[in-house]
């Protein structure tokens, strides 16, 4: 028979975990309290924008082995229960947030009263599984035969339906033999095509995660302090990192300076990971990671301040064109965008902020009510003192200088991903300042 498996939490991850799961031929439920969430899902159109997935889910909705439910209880079949729910940034601003997920557990746990595996996928502090494994051990009927194991998840925003099947590596952090031989025969299909396995201990697997991230950050914010030098010695930061990255040793991905990263993954995973190793009594062992995530958000300070200067020492009465709002192109996510906190910056001092993006405008909307919302590029730039280019979309990228220049108040653009050919909007009679660029 095959197997059953519940995806409790069903968001940016867990959607595409559920439909991804039953394109590896599991019979799926994704089971969330969010009532708008589970009727969309059901219906075959997601609540988020990602590539790809509507078409899956229609695909094995028809097929009857994906559902959707609000109903915990609905996941009681299941072998293996998928734990995807948020564990967002606390509103200190330090440790992580595990509400959700410590009531995902309390709700599952007494509906397991056969051997099941119970595996955490969610971003959590070091120290959580270990937590959630012995109340599952107190709380399930099953006993010891329900199990807990990690399996953190590494899916790009975008690229997730990829991610999800041909993933990079798979991280399998367990208790015990049967967990590992479960997690194997699922994630079968992937293992077959070549992805390593790493099998590991609880701690490990939490700790690879949120290492990970703090990595890519790391590189990311390294190569925006070298911009900040690079911009005042005339040197230009793409050239750079072109030249850094044909060295295997570093490589050339996450090298791309700009306004920084954002979304619902780096910036709060590293200030978990902070809080963490200080409660840990290590804090001083990730001061580095302090100042990663200062670099990144002087990015958005620099480019308030370089628009500022643009638009000739105040904001009052100009007209700024902002496009980008989702944190990352082919994403509709605006959790902790660059480009929101710009424009919100921007709008407080007294601009006129119009915002345009291919797919996160509702998302945009719902946390900067104040912005203007323009219906597509054009209608954002018109009469724009200045532009600012926040979100690389291929769009943005494509446009045309001559044809742009004839809507806009002034001609001066800031490309904050260097994502913009800087000859031919300057032949085309636009000021125009990338970051760490000449
Ligand atoms: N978004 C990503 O690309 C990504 C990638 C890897 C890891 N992660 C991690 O995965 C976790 C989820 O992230 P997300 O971006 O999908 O968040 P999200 O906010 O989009 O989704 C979380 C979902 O959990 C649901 N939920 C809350 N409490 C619940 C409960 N008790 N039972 C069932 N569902 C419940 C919420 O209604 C929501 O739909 C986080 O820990 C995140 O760090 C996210
Ligand atoms: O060279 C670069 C690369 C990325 N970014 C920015 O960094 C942020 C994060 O990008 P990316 O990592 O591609 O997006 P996420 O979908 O948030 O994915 C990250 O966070 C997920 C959640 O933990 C992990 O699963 C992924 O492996 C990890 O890459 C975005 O704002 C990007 O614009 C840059 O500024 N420069």
């Amino acid at each position: 028979m095959r197997m059953r498996v519940s995806v409790i939490g069903t968001g940016y991850l867990g959607s595409v975990h559920a439909a991804g799961m039953a394109e590896l031929g599991y019979s799926v439920v994704g089971i969330d309290p969010d009532a708008d969430k589970i009727a969309a899902l059901s219906a075959g159109s997601a609540p988020i924008f990602e590539p790809g997935l509507d078409e899956l889910l229609m695909r094995h909705l028809r097929s009857g082995s994906l559902r959707f439910s609000s109903d915990v209880e609905d996941a009681a079949g299941a072998d293996v229960h998928f734990v995807c729910v948020g564990t967002p940034q606390l509103s200190d601003g330090l440790g992580a947030d595990l509400t959700d997920i410590h009531a995902a557990i309390d709700s599952l746990a007494p509906l397991l009263d056969r051997p099941s595996l119970v595996v955490g996928k969610s971003t959590v502090p070091v120290g959580t599984a270990h937590q959630l494994s012995d109340k599952l051990a107190r709380r399930a009927p099953a006993g010891a035969d329900a199990e807990l194991a990690w399996n953190p998840e590494f899916l790009r925003e975008g690229r997730a339906i990829e991610d999800t099947l041909r993933p990079d590596r798979l991280v399998f952090g367990v208790n015990s033999e049967r967990a590992e031989k479960i997690l194997r025969e699922l994630y079968g299909t992937a293992i077959a095509g070549g992805t390593p396995v790493v099998v590991t201990d609880l701690a490990t697997s939490e700790l690879v995660k949120v290492s990970a991230n703090a990595f890519l950050a790391t590189k990311i914010s390294f190569i925006n302090a070298i911009a900040e030098v690079a911009e005042v010695s005339g040197a230009d930061i793409t050239s750079l990192a072109d030249a850094l990255g044909y060295d295997d040793r570093i490589g050339r991905k996450f090298l791309n300076a700009g306004v920084g990263f954002g979304g619902g993954c780096l910036p709060k995973d590293l200030r978990a990971f902070m809080a963490r190793a200080g409660e840990l009594g290590v804090a001083d062992a990730l001061t580095l990671l302090g100042e990663v995530d200062a670099i990144n958000l002087r990015q958005r300070e620099r480019v308030v301040e370089l628009a500022q200067r643009l638009a000739g020492g105040s904001m009052i009465g100009r007209r700024v064109a902002v496009l980008g709002a989702a944190f990352k192109p082919h994403s509709d996510d605006v959790r902790d965008s660059p480009a929101l906190t710009i424009a919100g910056q921007l709008h407080l001092q007294g601009a006129d902020v119009a915002v345009f993006d291919p797919q996160a405008m509702e998302k945009a909307r719902v946390i900067y009510p104040t912005l203007e919302y323009a219906d597509s590029v054009v209608d954002a730039c018109t009469g724009a003192h200045v532009v600012l280019l926040l979100t690389e979309w291929p769009e943005f990228r494509e446009l045309d200088p001559a044809e742009l220049g004839d809507v806009v108040a002034a001609r001066v653009v800031v490309d904050g991903r260097n994502c913009l050919d800087g000859n031919a909007w300057r032949a085309a009679g636009w000021t125009y300042r990338g970051l760490g660029r000449r």
